[in-house]
């Protein structure tokens, strides 16, 4: 990690508050507060303290700017590939690269005002077409500087459309897994997977004959994705699993998320990723309960997914064959969940359920048979329910913003050994081979060496790039690249429309299960994607009215839960991050205390 330059403009009382500018809508109004703060507290469980104190970060080192160089061939990353039709695995190409070197701004955090806020993102929207999808990469917006004129944009843009073609009737989506611990979540994929024939026999036989001799027979398709010794030693997900399947007008990228509630902060990276949830529920008697009456990962996981903005949710519900594929019991446990997911802001028709059985492979890609389960003998497969999601719109025209959530050094990835190799996600932009890009808030100039895509092998012809909505890596490689300076949380930008980065930040909190008064002082831990980093609120700006948006009290001196809040935030260390009108992604955060999560929060101004 590398010391964060930062800058901070205090804020000056007679403009940090502007009631009519601040507060024209209503919290329930907001697309990331999904959840209802009155019934969440109803139906959230406070849980033994598993974290105590403070938590405190490493000092930083300090930063030195080196130029890159060049880079051995890439290789390829891991990833598992399956298709509702002919298995295929993911391959990309290399082109050559595009070159131009600018003078680095550097990038200047500030705390604004509502009014210079609102001015600022006019500004932006005014440079940035906002329209998603299918727009073609700018100059403007997908990298500025590497552009190297009208030919190069030309270039990207056709890349583009070969990329686009290359998805056909495909679009890109990314699902993230979630469900109470032991619900399946693994096996269900790990067996859909396999069906779709991105996993062979072989392999399913030779970790049967393992999961055996472990002791833990059953666990041959989980294994699929639980990959490490400790996973498979303690029969639970703790990190987040990444792999890819595609049906008939969807490529999704899967994140299977673990369901332990000690690895939330996983969970929360998982899902801050994603457009869509799986949400797995055990129906064996009991497990159903506990997963959902006494404080289980089912109720977190789903109001975390909401409060992160996730509006789309398709419901396994799973283990039918322990419950006889009753019809009873899977009604049962829809319509119980059903008013939960209801009150935590998922729109009804948004929310799909469909019975399985992951360790039979029943009802993933093949109907049920009118044997096993009359009533639901026509009703769709848990691949027909994942095909009918829609995607987002994507951002490609917007500056680069990759995000990176790993780092591996040393050859693993696709920068050739030397290499930085970062896994992430593209939230908007592109990004090609030569492009010179801002590493944040390290504030290191970088240039690209390879880059892999999840999107890329139905685009093999669009030439190597990584495009918004994508996951996949950037690899960079040579001896003026420090690999202490990339981690998880940093991001890849343009480098002359740089994300914001900053430790201090304004913004609403929506309080859902404090249980004492929150103060000034008040300290938590602030979940952003890949990073979760101390936080302290050092000022109550006001209260305001969930229902109506209103303010309801200047300054208060404190904010109860159940309430929404207009605060400022003190970040331990900088992170990159953006005001929620400009980025989904960049603006959402959640903050947790002693392991249960606090509030959901929006970012408003930095
Ligand atoms: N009977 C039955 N058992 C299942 C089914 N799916 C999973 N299991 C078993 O449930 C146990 C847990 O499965 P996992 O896939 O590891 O569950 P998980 O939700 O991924 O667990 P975490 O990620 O650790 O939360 C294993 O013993 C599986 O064999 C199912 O459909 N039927």
């Amino acid at each position: 990690m590398s010391r964060r330059r930062v800058k901070n403009i205090a804020l000056n009382d007679d403009e940090d508050y502007d009631v009519d500018e601040s507060f024209g809508h209503s919290f329930e109004d907001e697309p990331a507060f999904g959840v209802s703060p009155a019934t969440a507290s109803a139906y959230l469980f406070v849980r033994d303290k598993d974290t105590g104190g403070r938590i405190t970060q490493p000092p930083l080192p300090d930063v030195k700017e080196e130029p890159p160089q060049s880079a051995p061939a890439p290789q390829m990353a891991r990833l598992h590939v399956a298709t509702a039709g002919p298995a295929h695995s993911v391959k990309v190409g290399f082109a050559g690269a595009v070159a131009v070197s600018p003078s680095v701004p550097s990038p200047s955090p500030r705390l604004l005002s509502t009014k210079q806020q609102q001015q600022q993102q006019a500004a932006s929207s005014a440079s940035n077409s906002r329209s998603a999808s299918p727009a073609p990469p700018r100059k403007n917006g997908a990298d500025p500087d590497s552009a190297g004129g009208d030919s190069t944009e030309a270039s990207a843009t056709e890349a583009y459309k070969r990329y686009c073609a290359g998805l056909g009737d495909r679009a890109m989506i990314n699902l993230v897994i979630i469900g109470h611990v032991d619900a399946g979540k693994s096996t269900l994929i790990g067996h859909l997977l396999y069906l779709l024939g991105a996993v062979s026999q072989k392999v399913i036989h030779r970790y049967e004959q393992e999961c055996r001799k472990a002791g833990k027979p059953s666990f041959q398709f989980a294994w699929v994705l639980d990959e490490s010794e400790e996973e498979r030693q303690r029969g639970v997900t703790m990190d987040v699993a990444r792999s890819q399947l595609s049906t008939p007008h969807r490529l999704v990228n899967l994140l299977d998320c673990p369901g332990h509630k000690d690895f939330i902060p996983n969970m929360i990276s998982g899902a801050m990723a994603a457009d869509a949830a799986l949400l797995v529920i055990n129906a064996t008697r009991g497990e159903f309960e506990s997963g959902f009456d006494q404080g289980g990962q089912t109720r977190e996981h789903a109001l975390l997914a909401r409060g992160l903005g996730i509006g789309q949710l398709v419901v396994a519900i799973n283990k039918m064959d322990t419950a006889k594929w009753s019809e009873t019991r899977f009604a049962e446990i829809r319509d119980k969940l059903g008013v939960y997911l209801k009150s935590v802001g998922f729109k009804p028709d948004c929310v799909s359920y469909c019975p399985v059985s992951g360790l039979e492979g029943a009802n993933l890609n093949k109907p049920l048979s009118a044997e096993l389960c009359p009533w639901y003998a026509s009703g769709p497969t848990l691949v027909d329910l994942i095909d009918r999601l829609t995607p987002p719109p994507r951002s490609v025209d917007k500056p680069l913003r990759f995000y990176i959530s790993e780092v591996s050094t040393g050859g693993r990835g696709t920068g050739g050994s030397g290499a930085v190799t970062c896994f992430g996600n593209a939230l908007s932009g592109y990004a090609a081979p030569g492009h010179k890009l801002l590493l944040l808030p390290a504030n290191q100039r970088i240039t690209v060496k390879a880059v892999t895509s999840s999107g890329q092998d139905a685009s093999a012809a669009a030439g190597p790039a990584i495009f918004a909505g994508d996951s996949g890596t950037i690899s960079v490689s040579g001896g003026g690249v420090d690999p202490a300076h990339f981690g998880p949380g940093s991001v890849l930008s343009s480098v002359t429309m740089p994300c914001p980065c900053t430790n201090r930040l304004r913004a609403k909190l929506l309080l859902i299960n404090v249980s004492q008064p929150v103060t000034k002082g008040y300290q938590a831990i602030f979940h952003q994607q890949a990073v979760s980093v101390p936080v302290t609120i050092i000022r109550l700006l006001a209260q305001i009215n969930k229902s109506t948006g209103q303010l309801e009290r200047r300054h208060p001196r404190y904010i109860l839960s159940n309430c929404c809040a207009e605060v400022e935030l003190q970040l331990d260390r900088p992170l990159c991050l953006d005001v929620y009108t400009n980025s989904r992604e960049l603006g959402k955060f959640m903050l947790r205390d002693r392991g249960v999560t606090v509030a959901a929060g929006t970012v408003l101004c930095y």
